[in-house]
């Protein structure tokens, strides 16, 4: 494309060069520069990427955008803008023809629930005979593809080339998870998106965003960005401030158990590894028996049926695709082992997260409860010692190690965590190496118990020190219940 064609009707300054030369590809990484490439030159959290302009050029960039006065000695274009992320997203969203145009995009928002939610959306959409795409905490899902990616929502130059190869493979859906960052770090500023839905607001993230108020901020911009229909748990307090504040700026639809919602559910009943409960809609009722547990499952479940809804889908179709979801990976898993008491993973990683899942183990533990958790380094700090609390509120013995202590220093993460565990007279052991935790509670396991995994759920990795190391749970307790003979 001509890099005319990328940089039209954008305010900057064309500091040498012309607008005439052919770009190959758009890149924020100059690593990643080719022969015939634009580099645009973001300051990032680590380094700042003016900083690697040279390497680009060397790796064959052929323009250079820049917020920064740079002086180039190349025959190359240099363009100067005010924003170079702001201009990201719009020369990588002119680059790859504004595809957000060519699906309905359903960006999905809140502290949990939100890539639960997106298997169940998706599971119905397919039932409905939609092809459907996925950008998400587990990665991407483009025709059936599964695509690692580095973040839950990625960067825009890195959603537009997804969305892009969403429209060449016909897909008609993609269902986005929506970061609080990504709504902050302008990641999805060009995109609109058809529908906006709202889990729930808890303590996560305050590292970056400092107080519930900004974390709150972030969120809400998603639902000015709408054009279809917001869909909002309204039985959430910071569900009612959403509806307050956007109102019926396009059609609004809520979802809850409590609280007078548009769709709702009645007569929930719970075992321990399924839900029962009776799906209501303005267009009728239906009964739906899900293959997770506990009461937010009904409210993830609500929330795809809403989507659902909101796309005439008929009920019989919204029934068979939530009711067809046999798990979702790292989402209440339980590990098939021959054992007599039960190893379960799941990715709570926050207070409230664990809060809903002991709740659910605590209502059929017949055994005692053992829970192996730790909380992520270079994350909010504050939700640590509330993690530690929860836990120990509920556990018979709060295993306490360690969870992707990143650059931070492993034993400084537990001791934060510990600060909550103590509060609560309960039994705790302290073992940083995450590995041996889950071999600990597996030796001290009796019959009935339940092992609960907390914080990994689909990961099969950990970062210590910078460096990552496998960790894949499943393979862990299998693998040691094997050395044991069992
Ligand atoms: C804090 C944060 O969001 N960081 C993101 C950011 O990294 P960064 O700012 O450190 O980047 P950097 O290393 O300083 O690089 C700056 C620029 O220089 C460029 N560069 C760098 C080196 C080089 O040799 N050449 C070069 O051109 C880089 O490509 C980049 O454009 O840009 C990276 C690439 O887009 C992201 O992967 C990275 O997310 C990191 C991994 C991260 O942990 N982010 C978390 C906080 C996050 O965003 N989480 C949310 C919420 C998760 C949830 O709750 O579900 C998410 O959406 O994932
Ligand atoms: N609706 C919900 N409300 C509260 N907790 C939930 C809800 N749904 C799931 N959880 C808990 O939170 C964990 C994370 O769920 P999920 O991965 O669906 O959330 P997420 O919003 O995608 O998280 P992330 O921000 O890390 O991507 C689950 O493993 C479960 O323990
Ligand atoms: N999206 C969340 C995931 C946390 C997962 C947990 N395993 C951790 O590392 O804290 C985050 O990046 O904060
Ligand atoms: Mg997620």
């Amino acid at each position: 494309m001509k890099l005319k064609d990328i940089v039209k009707d954008y305010k900057m300054d064309l500091i040498k060069g012309n607008l005439e030369v052919d770009i190959k590809n758009v890149r924020n990484n100059s690593r990643c520069v080719e022969e015939g490439d634009l580099f645009i030159a973001e300051k990032g959290f680590t380094v700042d990427g003016h900083d690697y302009i040279q390497n680009a050029i060397d790796n064959g960039a052929i323009a250079i955008v820049t917020e920064k006065e740079i002086s180039i000695k190349e025959d190359i274009t240099i363009i100067k803008v005010e924003d170079t992320i702001d201009a990201l997203g719009k020369f990588s969203g002119n680059f790859f023809n504004s595809p957000w145009n060519d699906l309905e995009i359903i960006g999905i928002t809140g502290t949990n629930g939100k890539t639960s939610i997106t298997y169940f959306i998706k599971s119905i959409l397919e039932e409905n005979n939609n092809k459907i795409g996925i950008i998400g905490t587990i990665g991407a899902v483009i025709d059936g593809e599964n695509i690692k990616l580095e973040n839950t929502t990625p960067n825009s130059l890195v959603i537009h080339k997804l969305l892009k190869d969403m429209v060449n493979k016909n897909t008609e859906f993609s269902i986005m998870e929506v970061s609080s960052h990504s709504l902050e770090l302008k990641r999805v500023d060009n995109i609109e998106f058809q529908i906006g839905l709202f889990t729930n607001l808890t303590k996560d993230h305050l590292d970056y965003h400092e107080t519930m108020e900004n974390y709150f901020n972030s969120k809400l911009k998603l639902f000015y960005k709408t054009n279809k229909f917001n869909i909002i748990n309204i039985d959430d307090e910071y569900g009612k401030k959403i509806v307050q504040s956007v109102g019926e700026r396009i059609p609004l639809i809520t979802y809850g158990i409590k609280d007078g919602a548009d769709i709702f559910a009645t007569n929930v009943e719970f075992t321990l590894s399924k839900v029962k409960f009776t799906l209501n809609t303005p267009k009728g009722s239906t009964d739906i028996l899900l293959n997770i547990p506990g009461e937010f499952s009904v409210y993830n479940a609500l929330a795809a049926a809403t989507v659902a809804y909101a796309y005439d889908v008929p009920l019989d179709i919204i029934k068979k695709g939530l009711e067809k979801v046999q798990g979702i990976k790292g989402r209440f898993e339980v590990v098939p082992t021959n054992t007599d008491y039960t190893v379960i993973i799941d990715f709570a990683h926050t207070a409230d997260g664990l809060e809903k899942v002991l709740t659910v183990i605590d209502e059929f533990a017949e055994g005692r409860k053992i829970v192996v958790f730790g909380a992520g380094g270079n994350r909010d700090k504050t939700k640590r010692p509330v993690m530690g609390e929860t836990v120990a509120s509920h556990a018979d013995l709060s295993i306490v190690t360690s969870d992707n202590p990143r650059y931070e220093d492993p034993e400084a993460i537990i001791e934060d965590v510990l600060i909550g565990t103590k509060k609560v007279n309960g039994k705790y052991v302290k073992i940083v190496d995450r590995i041996e935790a889950i071999k600990y509670a597996i030796d001290n396991a009796k019959p009935k118990d339940i092992i609960l995994l907390a914080g990994k759920g689909h990961e099969t990795y950990t970062i210590i020190k910078g460096e990552t190391y496998p960790c894949d749970e499943r393979q862990i307790v299998l693998e040691y219940l094997n050395s044991k003979n069992i």
